[in-house]
């Protein structure tokens, strides 16, 4: 069976949720052993796919779960906005700390590294690529240039304002454009994750709601600070 189908079969199924597992930077949580910590304990909650950033970490989760490992770097460079897997030399090293997806950002910014040169080096390796977009356009170029997953990850991210709401109306639109849409970013409750699935997602992951602790808290004291006042 190919990579891909396995996959299919593994993540894409009905219901499947991926649990991003990124400690807030700096967090007491942010160390390698909680990470796997957390990536163990969605295995066993019944995710069917882990998203891990950083070498560290993910050799860390490889020792740790069965499940398949979405793999990213991020960086901050001084010359492009984009900080997903900007490298092929990232790539490289997700690769042998043993990701099976590796996940780049797919949009159409200035960048290091061409997204067809990172996609090519993701397949040299013999590994399923994600690319993580920010609308309709990155999404169908990057599957037009052999990107298996499409994310919807960057939506909300590329300028100023950042929406509350998940953006459900690109799930719909990439998913019936024939891509395997993996709906990210703000799903930030049950409900929303299940919407997605109904707009056509192929999966759903889930970061903040699920792995970021520090985030949790502060919408419940935001939201009880409202109550009292
Ligand atoms: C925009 C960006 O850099 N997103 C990152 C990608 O890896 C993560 O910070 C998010 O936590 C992840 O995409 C999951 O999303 P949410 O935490 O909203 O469930």
């Amino acid at each position: 069976m190919s990579l891909i189908a396995k996959m299919d079969a593994q993540i894409g199924r009905q219901g499947g949720l991926v649990v991003s597992c990124q400690p807030v930077p700096d967090s007491p949580l942010d160390k390698p052993d909680i990470v796997a910590a957390m990536a163990l304990a969605a295995q066993q909650a019944g995710a069917v796919a882990v998203r891990i950033e950083g070498i560290n970490n993910l050799r860390a989760v490889r020792q740790a779960v069965t499940l398949p490992i979405i793999g990213i770097i991020k960086r901050d460079l001084t010359d492009s906005p984009v900080r997903i897997t900007p490298y092929a030399e990232d790539v490289d090293a997700l690769a042998q700390a043993g990701a099976d997806i590796i996940a780049i950002d797919g949009t159409d910014r200035i960048r290091p590294v061409a997204v067809r040169d990172l996609l090519a080096r993701i397949h040299h390796h013999g590994l399923i690529a994600m690319a993580d977009c920010s609308c309709e356009q990155d999404g169908l170029y990057c599957q037009q240039t052999g990107a298996e997953l499409i994310g919807t990850t960057l939506s909300g991210y590329t300028s100023e304002h950042t929406p509350a709401e998940p953006d459900l109306a690109l799930v719909t639109t990439l998913s019936q454009a024939g891509c395997r849409v993996m709906a990210e970013g703000r799903y930030n409750s049950p409900e929303l994750a299940a919407q997605a699935k109904r707009h056509g997602a192929w999966a759903v992951t889930v970061g903040s709601a699920i792995t970021r602790l520090e985030y949790i808290c502060q919408w419940y004291c935001d939201a009880l600070q409202e109550a009292a006042t």
